[in-house]
């Protein structure tokens, strides 16, 4: 394989060196303005400590109406803490979580939820597209009903889910159905959540509490921010002393406004649907800019802002001499591509372009 010729190369003494290009995930890309304008102005004055500010309350009644009901927020550092603390306080150490086999909380949390919840098990399905199904939920809960089975307590569900596919409005509400038969409460890990609303072009509140979800973590790390995760809490017994499960997690900043302001940057003008809306375009552009690569194939339907190809291995290695970021242990394997607010056609232009030289190279070794 010869040195990558991309445009992304520099000529360097006798080495070509790639800058680095990161596509990897929407957790690297920076601080949309109108979350930084906020973070400054929170800065101009001193204000009480442990979201006692006017800006953590100015954030959590911006909330209330987006999602048109009086539900209870808190703003925790990142997405394992929204989710972990969120199921814990949904379940006892006795129960189980009804999850995706692809669920961040059983992939790529680290047993948070287990920790915190004090043991609660996660029991995962294996469904297709990365979602799951009222018949994949109705088998966990039938398993078993012997004693020394965990009783099966949450069903937890990821908007748009980990493989970049969404749950119509009609597939929440056969959850919150088979749910409701089986005494469960319904969790969404909320992490590309903006990314969901955008795409199926429906409201906060129609996707949450509306289809029936109890609890929402909403990441705006994802969206905009530099940190910065929202739980919101549609059910007001569930959320009942939540906010000591947080300080006792580490989760509540003394100078909490740092964390709750920016939000304002994000809800104020629907900034976080534009920037999910973008995300969105970039991520099709990419999958319709790679349609006719041979070699290259589209895994999972692009309905958000990932995309997950199959793409052979010397080629993987051609973009990473390209300087491309990606991951490859996420989903069913493929690599993986996320979108955000800042991708540019620019950069997505580029990646289809040495995707296609790196495959036309293959082709002729
Ligand atoms: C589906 C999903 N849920 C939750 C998270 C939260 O993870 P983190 O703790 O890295 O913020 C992520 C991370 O990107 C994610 O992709
Ligand atoms: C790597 C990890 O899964 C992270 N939540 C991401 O989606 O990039």
């Amino acid at each position: 394989m010869t040195t990558p010729v991309s445009s992304n190369t520099v000529a360097n003494s006798d080495i070509a060196i790639a800058s680095p290009r990161f596509l990897a995930s929407d957790n690297t890309s920076g601080i949309c303005p109108e979350a930084m304008h906020y973070l400054l102005q929170a800065n101009e004055q001193d204000d009480l400590a442990y979201g006692n500010d006017v800006w953590t309350e100015r954030a959590a009644n911006h909330f209330r109406t987006l999602f048109e009901t009086d539900c209870e927020i808190f703003f925790v550092f990142n997405g394992t803490a929204a989710n972990s603390l969120a199921l814990a306080s949904l379940c006892q150490s006795y129960h189980g979580v009804i999850c995706h086999q692809l669920a961040h909380i059983e992939t790529d949390e680290c047993g948070g939820p287990e920790f915190f919840s004090n043991g609660s098990k996660l029991l995962p399905v294996d469904t297709p597209m990365g979602k799951l199904t009222p018949e994949g939920i109705a088998s966990v809960v039938t398993r078993r009903n012997d004693i020394h089975y965990p009783r099966p307590r949450v069903v937890s569900i990821t908007q748009a889910t980990e493989v970049g596919t969404l749950y119509s409005l009609d597939e929440l509400q056969a959850i919150r159905e088979v749910a409701d038969r089986y005494d469960l409460k319904v969790h969404m890990d909320g992490a590309r959540f903006a990314n969901a609303c955008a795409s199926l072009n429906v409201t906060p509140a129609e996707m949450t509490w509306k289809a029936g979800v109890d609890v929402l973590c909403f990441s705006g790390t994802k969206n905009g921010l530099a940190f910065g995760e929202a739980i919101v809490f549609f059910d007001h017994e569930l959320a009942r002393d939540f906010e000591y499960r947080c300080k006792q997690a580490g989760q509540l900043a003394s100078k909490m406004r740092f964390v709750s302001a920016p939000w304002l940057g994000l809800l104020e003008n629907n900034v976080w649907l534009a920037n999910a809306r973008h995300a969105n375009a970039m991520a099709k552009r990419l999958s319709e800019g790679v349609r006719n690569i041979e070699g290259v194939e589209v895994m999972f339907p692009v309905q958000a802002n990932s995309v997950f190809l199959e793409v052979p291995a010397v080629a993987q290695q051609y973009l990473r001499d390209c300087g491309w970021t990606f991951y490859t242990f996420i989903g069913e394997g493929g690599v993986r591509f996320v979108c955000s607010w800042n991708t540019s056609e620019t950069l997505i232009d580029a990646l289809v372009a040495d995707l296609r030289q790196a495959l036309a190279q293959r082709d002729q070794q």
